[in-house]
């Protein structure tokens, strides 16, 4: 498992386009036969892709954990971002998982593996025990948000939230943008009480997502291919416009679960 460390904003100017991604992209989560995770000291968040080949995977315990398992003392958000189905089995219990849809693993689960699909893991520290439950996007009170003259018609599919699967702090869902529609999350925000995740997915080999990282006045750019993730710190705006469209899963943890407490940043307040 990787171990990235945590990043102040007056670490950033002055940060070469190398250094901003080795700090704040995950490029190569998903290799076929492979758990990759990263360790984020933000916030403890740990992001992975599982991509099994003809045997099914497990879900391993990293040194670093310190732990007996690795869902010991914590919990897991599962988003299979392939195009078909896979089947993630939780201590003996299959579970047949489409493509965009969402398990839930509360804390103390021993055995986890993973079979077929493309399975994107988030996991925060958990304090206590959640029933596992897995969610279609039927389930995920689906939002409808933005404008196809503003490039950004997309629907917000909110799968772990307070009033959805029942989580200690992870937050998650699953953003789809329509064709035709290129900008996710404008206007932008920060939330100074949670590190958020975002996965892009669904976007076509020769696409990117121009996502903009940083401080509202003092924002950088990362170029960024289908199924890589950007890890955005609390103090970090987090928003993207793509040459395609596409879809992404973001994920937070933190300071509360309170999804609309973020702070709205004009456009125009920008830099
Ligand atoms: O804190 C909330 C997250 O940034 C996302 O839910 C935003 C998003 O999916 C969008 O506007 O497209
Ligand atoms: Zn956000």
């Amino acid at each position: 498992m990787e171990v990235r460390h945590a990043t102040a904003p007056d670490q950033v100017p002055g940060m070469t386009t190398d250094r901003l991604r080795a700090r704040f992209l995950a490029e190569d989560l998903f290799v076929p036969g492979e758990v990759r995770l990263v360790y984020s000291h933000e916030d403890r968040i740990v992001i992975g892709g599982a991509v099994a080949g003809e045997r099914p995977l497990g879900l391993p315990c990293p040194d670093q954990l310190r732990s007996g398992h690795f869902l010991e003392r914590r919990e897991l958000g599962v988003v299979n971002v392939g195009e078909g189905p896979g089947t993630v089995t939780v201590d003996g219990e299959a579970y047949e998982v489409g493509a965009r849809e969402c398990l839930y693993v509360g804390r103390g689960a021993r055995e986890v593996t993973f079979a077929g699909g493309a399975f994107y893991l988030v996991s925060t520290p958990a304090h206590t025990e959640h029933p596992t439950v897995q969610a279609g996007l039927a389930d995920a009170e689906p939002v409808r948000l933005g404008s196809q003259e503003g490039s950004n018609d997309r629907t917000i599919n909110k799968y772990i939230h307070a009033k959805g699967i029942q989580s200690c702090q992870l937050v998650l869902g699953v953003t789809v943008l329509e064709p035709g529609s290129m900008w996710n999350t404008m206007p932008c925000h920060t939330h100074e009480r949670r590190t958020e995740v975002y996965l892009y997915f669904g976007l076509p080999e020769d696409a990117r997502v121009i996502h903009l990282m940083g401080e509202p006045t003092e924002t950088r750019n990362l170029v960024v291919a289908d199924r890589q993730a950007v890890i955005s710190p609390p103090w970090s705006v987090h928003c993207g416009f793509g040459t395609s469209n596409y879809a992404f899963v973001w994920a937070m943890g933190g300071e509360n679960q309170a999804y609309d407490d973020m702070e709205q940043v004009a456009i125009g307040a920008m830099r």
